[in-house]
């Protein structure tokens, strides 16, 4: 388990810089646990005081009930091998093959040769570049670069893998097939995983839990599927927004929304659901309860990993008091919703 208890983090020189400001965060063994943040939030300063690249200037680093703040630099030393960490640039060194690359730490650590040639010919097949074993990182593409990178993280067998932002070089495509490979690395090798990134489907992806950061400070955080169903804060709505669109039409927003009922205005409600109800059942529940028409705006079903969410925008129509009382029922039901307004056309 990793836990930060209260981080801060000054960077001191002409200007002060107070880049993180009482950070606390738990992550728990085996999980890939998301950081999201815009540039300059602290993202990278947060990731590196896990394995103390970067000193804390206050507060606990403390991985497996031991208090990294309090170690010697030859005790980090030693705490480091448990803790792998990836690169946006990959970090390779270009005057080594891919298998020396891979071979470097276990190298330093002293592993024999034969134990060399077992544990890169493992990684190599894990991370699928057996055939690329004798070329130069010039050679290779930036999916298979990161790939050698993260082999090289694992060599240590290592309980954790930092990443910081590794796949903000990669194209779409070879963002996925790097995001399939850490999923397989955690859920095979039991690997925690902490993921520092500025783009929403990376979480999605592969997330179980998500903190966002902005200006040194954790805004919110929860499992991804609850945040995505209902963000809190006004940074994590900014990001769901980047990728699940719950914007109204511009048409709607010409047509005119009041915020008042009416007896020519229907009823315009905003639902969010996760899990196994979704909209089609609820809204079959409101038109038979109250015998009244509802028709469906829009709405976008989505998966993360395996749970479904959703949103769903309806409008009520019929007579004021119905329409009210068909809320009034639908709050009921375990779906978030919220009255957007009300619009003209009520028939
Ligand atoms: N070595 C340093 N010295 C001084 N200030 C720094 C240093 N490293 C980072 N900072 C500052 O700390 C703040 C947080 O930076 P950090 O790199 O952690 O953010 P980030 O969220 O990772 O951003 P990005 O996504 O752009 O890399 C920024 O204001 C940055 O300028």
């Amino acid at each position: 388990m990793i836990q930060l208890e209260n981080i801060t983090k000054t960077y001191s020189g002409k200007a002060k810089v107070n880049a993180l400001k009482g950070i606390s965060l738990t992550i728990e063994d085996g999980e890939i646990f998301g950081i999201i943040g815009k540039s300059g939030a602290g993202k990278s300063t947060l990731v590196r005081c896990i394995n103390m690249l970067e000193k804390p200037t206050e507060g606990k680093v403390i991985i497996d009930d031991k208090d990294l703040t309090l170690l010697s630099e030859a005790q980090l030393r030693e705490e480091r091998k448990h803790i792998g960490m990836i690169f946006q640039h990959f970090n390779l060194l270009s005057s080594r093959t891919v298998f020396d690359n891979i071979a470097f730490p276990l190298e330093l650590a002293g592993a024999s040769k034969e134990a060399i040639q077992k544990k890169v010919s493992d990684l190599l097949e894990l991370v699928q570049l057996t055939d690329r074993k004798y070329n130069y990182p010039a050679q290779l593409s930036g999916g298979q670069k990161q790939r050698v990178g993260i082999a090289r993280a694992l060599a240590g067998d290592p309980k954790i893998l930092l990443c910081d932002e590794a796949t903000s070089a990669l194209d779409p495509q070879t963002t996925k097939s790097i995001l399939e490979l850490l999923q397989d690395i955690n859920k095979r090798l039991g690997i925690t995983i902490v993921l520092i990134t500025h783009e929403m489907s990376v979480i999605k992806d592969i997330c179980h839990r998500v903190a966002v950061i902005e200006g040194g400070v954790i805004k919110e955080s929860g499992r991804v599927v609850d945040v995505f169903s209902n963000p809190q804060s006004e940074t994590m709505q900014e990001f769901v927004k980047s990728i699940i669109n719950t914007e109204l039409p511009a048409g709607l927003k010409k047509l005119g929304v009041s915020n008042q009922p009416a007896p020519d205005r229907a009823m315009l409600v905003r639902l969010r659901f996760k899990g196994s109800l979704t909209g089609d059942p609820l809204v079959a529940s409101v038109v038979r309860k109250f015998n009244i028409n509802v028709s469906v705006l829009y709405g976008n079903i989505d998966y993360i990993q395996n749970e479904r969410f959703g949103y769903l925008v309806i409008i009520i129509l019929g007579d004021m008091q119905k329409q009210a009382e068909a809320y009034s029922y639908i709050k009921t039901l375990p779906v978030k919703s919220e009255v957007l307004g009300y619009v003209p056309g009520n028939h």
